[in-house]
């Protein structure tokens, strides 16, 4: 599959850009009349983006909302990426409880965590919001890591580079199988990553093939 080539935006239109792609993403998710499922993720990036993709006007009440992944921190943790997404845009929608789906990464049996949400997630998501850190990871799927190898399992709890340590997961399999993914990348440091994403270097980001990438100037080394 070839990698749709990457939206660069003026740093300003970043947010604006991202809300608007999820916005249509959801939409074409919604089309059929039925439910939709959207995977989060944490980190510096996505925060804002929900803030404005919480003012869109979409049937919410039809949509159950899962994780990529979660840092293994209690749920009201500042490291937690529920915490973020809740702050942003699942109370400002007033989302209930039931179309929430967040990865336990607080339970002391963090393989029992990881199959837990295996046994509620959805045989393939609608959408999938990713970040990528500066080392090329995405998810907590980082360079090197041996779950990059998994074929089978579909959430594992991993233990990366970056602080906490400890998380959970989606693997590849699940990340590269959502019909619509979105990668949204900013800030120079991540312009080497992104670099050797689009030379083709084996780096997990590199791996979702089918997702589009936005990315502010600085990012894309312009
Ligand atoms: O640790 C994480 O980092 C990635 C990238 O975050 P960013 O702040 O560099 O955008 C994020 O996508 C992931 O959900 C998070 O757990």
């Amino acid at each position: 599959m070839s990698r749709p080539a990457p939206i660069v935006v003026e740093a300003e239109a970043l947010v604006p850009r991202a809300a608007e792609w999820l916005t249509e993403a959801l939409t074409r998710a919604l089309a059929g009349g039925g439910r939709c499922s959207i995977a989060l993720s944490g980190g510096k990036t996505t925060g804002p983006i929900y803030r404005q993709l919480a003012g869109k006007d979409l049937p919410w009440e039809r949509v159950d909302f899962y994780f990529a992944d979660e840092r293994c921190v209690p749920p009201d943790h500042p490291e937690s990426n529920y915490l973020l997404a809740e702050e942003t845009l699942l109370r400002p929608l007033g989302i209930k409880r039931e179309q929430v789906h967040r990865m336990e990464g607080e339970r002391e049996d963090r393989d029992a965590a990881a199959r837990d949400y295996e046994a509620l997630l959805p045989p393939v998501l609608d959408v999938v919001v990713l970040g990528m850190g500066e080392d090329g990871h995405t998810a907590s799927l980082f360079p090197g890591g041996s779950e990059l190898q998994e074929k089978e399992r579909r959430v594992l709890a991993v233990v990366g580079p970056k602080p906490p340590p400890w998380r959970l997961t989606l693997t590849l399999p699940v990340l590269s199988g959502a019909r619509q993914a979105l990668f949204v990348v900013s800030g120079a440091g991540k312009r080497d990553a992104v670099r050797r994403v689009l030379a083709g270097e084996d780096l997990p980001s590199a791996r979702i093939a089918q997702a589009v990438w936005i990315m502010d100037r600085a990012a894309a080394g312009q």
